[in-house]
């Protein structure tokens, strides 16, 4: 089992990446530029709004300076993430990370025809939980960016996510496609394609990882509630990896376990040509350091 302290290691040994920051003016994106300069983990252009920038690091983190950090302004969000994103597809960035921007706004100009870090594949969202209550990490995939995938959709999906676990250290990651209930019902589309993933596995055409579902969310992750409804299978309370139906499952999903569940994130967009650090504009600067720590040890 992965957790960020390793991660932590992992990207302090690939450190010297520079992150273009998408929309800085933000107190926690700040104060997660300060934890990563102090950890020696990147350096930092932020895109955003200059003046503000440079007066609230003065205020909170006056020794935050050049070479660590450049600021670069843009007139608005619209702006600064297609910046950033230029930053990135022109090679002067090597990590996109959203500061206070919403997502849709970010995720346009990561697809922008032009000057976007689209590849040809899918991109998704694959975030990485430590949570207390069970006291293990998983993996969950997609709560920001396919909005009601399908059976080739979440093909690429699970690659994503299974290229992640990788880069963090899960060598052979179980993965749960969730569903309402564990048998298949030809009514719930999720338990078909959960079947249809399962066999893909099993016939070699999805590798790297150990698929197993339908599964609902008690059985993937409780071995205890597992074994009560009878259910056995590689994953089947221990899952490494959550896919999720739908975007609506997977949001409510992390933030349920940041806000019930008191759980440490660190989240990524993988499939683009350069990791992209995706969190909640509300996440604390800890999680956009662990993800910024994800990122750095999970590129490629
Ligand atoms: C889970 C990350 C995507 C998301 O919901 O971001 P916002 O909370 O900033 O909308």
């Amino acid at each position: 089992m992965v957790r960020f302290e390793e991660i932590f290691s992992k990207a302090e040994a690939a450190a010297g990446a520079t992150v273009a920051v998408a929309s800085a003016e933000d107190y926690e994106v700040l104060k997660s530029v300060h934890m990563a300069v102090e950890k020696n983990l990147a350096s930092f252009i932020l895109v955003g709004d200059e003046k503000k920038i440079a007066s609230m690091i003065q205020e909170s983190f006056p020794d935050l300076t050049e070479p660590a950090i450049s600021i670069q302004h843009a007139e608005n969000t619209q702006n600064a993430a297609l910046e950033a994103v230029k930053l990135v597809s022109s090679g002067k960035a090597g990590v996109l990370m959203k500061g206070h921007v919403e997502t849709s706004i970010l995720l346009k100009a990561v697809l922008n025809k032009e000057v976007g870090l689209r590849t040809g594949n899918v991109l998704s969202h694959v975030a990485l939980f430590e949570v207390p209550a069970i006291d293990r990490s998983i993996f969950i995939t997609d709560a920001a960016m396919n909005i009601a995938p399908d059976l080739n959709q979440k093909v690429q999906i699970i690659q994503n996510a299974v290229k992640i676990a990788h880069g963090a250290g899960v060598q052979n990651p179980s993965v749960a496609p969730l569903a309402a209930v564990e048998t298949i019902n030809p009514a719930m589309q999720a338990t078909l394609d959960a079947a249809a993933l399962t066999q893909m596995n099993r016939r070699g055409q999805i590798k790297g990882c150990v698929i197993d579902g339908p599964l609902a969310l008690d059985n993937a992750i409780s071995v205890k509630a597992a074994e009560h409804k009878g259910i056995s299978g590689p994953a089947a309370g221990k899952a490494d990896i959550l896919l999720v139906p739908s975007i609506e499952a997977g949001n409510i999903l992390y933030k349920s376990l940041m806000y019930f569940g008191n759980s440490k994130v660190g989240a990524v967009i993988s499939g683009a040509k350069a990791p992209i650090v995706l969190t909640s504009r509300a996440d604390s600067a800890e999680s956009k350091l662990y993800s910024l720590a994800l990122a750095i040890c999970t590129s490629y």
